[in-house]
């Protein structure tokens, strides 16, 4: 071990073999020590950055995540625990060494963090910008073919205990960074619906759940056949029946971050090109209302934020911000939009969704539903009986009520969202006699705004009327 040090010492440089030699001996000599010093080490060192260069290194805070997995082995841990996380996540404390068994092979962590001698005062505070971070990965020479393995056994590892403590986030682009560029803001994410609790048709929501299983266990397949892992997904129908629940269920039930993008908030392709680079994988992006917000991009003039005037304004110039197919890059273009859904960009990062809802599909460019583009497409109706027994079920609890069978018949023929029944189940959920009786109102209500909308109504504009709503209004008994 002394001889080592010694070596050590002299690899480094020693002043006195610094001092006289003359120059083109030195680097000579020191590579023939360092390979010396190499030869009788018995250990390989992996060494991961925190940094590559001035972008994070992705690898190290996988292996922050893997070190809460071991910290059993670890005298000194760090507990952190983010804003919205019910649990507090481990690692390894700085410069403390840890030691775990691979196949065998002792692997020793060893978490380097080095505040240079001279504090430098910065607005970020004394020495911030200088710290330097990480891991360093200890292996016996032999053991050196398990490498691979072992990384990827810690990447693997690291994913899943991260899951298992880290809490969901929303990431809205609603601020502004220090040029005045659109941001996302993130914002802990903790909406309650999951796929049992959206209220729709039993087939429709069973093909979901497989379809969203079955893409986040097909990654390899997306591989092979040389496809980005992304899907896209397009929901449709009238207001109040349950889109944005539906997205956030979805959310929910594969553990993804949620990116609410409001496209009216960025000023041009550029700038909708570095939010969506910013979009981490396992996220959903989603753009909801598409409709209204393509027809507000096509009327902005160019480099505006959006009618209503809610961000900065000034454009960029058309000539400036001209893309290369000539194509006007000082706004925001669908086309521009379409290029990240399925153009090249689309490919950078994997186990991406992206979800446009609206509630008028008949308005849209045809070019954003064209089959490969929206990978499913989904119905958001009024609610019927199987999705009345759903919303039911989440408020009154998993008894049934003898009037639900009679209710539920009724709504196969009147038009109601299931968010105005839910508004009316939500009042009485402690009284299922008076959740019943608002039900019926609600429904009552909707069935006589239909047949007096009728009345007005030349009889051509009735032909389309899908169901009887007067017959309907006739059947409900409601309690006053
Ligand atoms: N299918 C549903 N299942 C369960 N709850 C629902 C459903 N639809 C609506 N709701 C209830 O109504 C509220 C509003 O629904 P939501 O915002 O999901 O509708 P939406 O279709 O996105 O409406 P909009 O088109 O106006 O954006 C939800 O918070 C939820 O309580
Ligand atoms: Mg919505």
């Amino acid at each position: 071990m002394q001889a080592l040090t010694y070596l050590t010492s002299l690899a480094g440089g020693g002043v006195l073999l610094q001092s006289l030699l003359p120059s083109e001996y030195k680097g000579y000599i020191h590579l023939k020590l360092l390979s010396l010093l190499e030869y009788v080490n018995p250990y390989c060192f992996v060494r991961i950055p925190e940094f590559d260069g001035t972008k994070p290194n992705a690898l190290y805070s996988e292996v922050q995540a893997y070190m809460g997995t071991c910290t059993a082995a670890a005298n000194r841990i760090n507990l952190t625990r983010s804003r919205n996380g019910d649990t507090a996540q481990q690692t390894i404390a700085e410069n403390e060494m840890l030691s775990v068994n691979f196949r065998g092979a002792a692997m020793t962590w060893t978490h380097h963090v080095s505040v240079p001698r001279a504090t430098i005062i910065s607005w970020q505070g004394a020495g911030a910008a200088q710290e330097t971070r990480y891991y360093n990965l200890r292996m016996a020479r032999r053991h050196r073919k398990l490498l691979d393995e072992y990384m990827a056994h810690v990447r693997k590892e690291g994913k899943v205990y991260e899951r298992s403590t880290r809490k969901l986030q929303l990431y809205t682009n609603t601020s502004n960074d220090r040029k005045g560029q659109r941001m996302w803001e993130e914002f802990p994410f903790k909406h309650p619906a999951s796929l049992d609790t959206v209220a729709m048709d039993p087939a429709d929501m069973a093909a979901v759940r497989k379809d969203l299983d079955r893409f986040v266990q097909s990654a390899e397949v997306y591989r092979k056949a040389g496809r980005a892992h992304k899907r896209g997904y397009f929901l449709y129908g009238p207001p109040g029946t349950g889109k944005s629940s539906l997205v956030a269920a979805m959310a929910n039930h594969l553990n993804f971050d949620l990116y609410d993008l409001e496209l009216t908030e960025v000023r041009t392709n550029a700038q909708l090109r570095s939010l969506l680079v910013q979009v981490k994988d396992r996220s959903i992006l989603v753009i909801e209302d598409i409709d209204c917000t393509i027809s507000d991009l096509e009327q902005r003039p160019a480099g505006r934020p959006n009618r209503g005037g809610r961000g900065e304004g000034r454009g960029d110039g058309p000539d400036s911000m001209r893309g290369p197919k000539g194509e006007d890059e000082s706004r925001v273009t669908l086309s521009g939009l379409l290029n990240f859904t399925d153009g090249l960009w689309s490919s950078c990062g994997s186990q991406r969704i992206i979800v446009f809802t609206t509630n008028h599909p008949e308005k849209l460019d045809q070019a954003l539903l064209r089959a490969g583009r929206m990978d499913m497409k989904i119905h958001m109706s009024w609610c019927r009986g199987p999705a009345f027994r759903v919303l039911c079920r989440n408020y009154l609890g998993d008894k049934v009520h003898p009037d639900e069978a009679e209710i539920a018949a009724i709504l196969d023929k009147v038009d109601v969202s299931p968010a105005e029944l839910a508004g009316a189940l939500m009042q009485y959920h402690d009284d299922p006699e008076l959740a019943m009786a608002a039900v019926r109102a609600v429904i009552k209500q909707q069935a006589l705004t239909v047949q007096a909308g009728s009345a007005v109504l030349p009889h051509d504009s009735q032909a389309g009327a899908k169901h009887d709503s007067s017959s309907a209004a006739d059947m409900m008994q409601v309690e006053q």
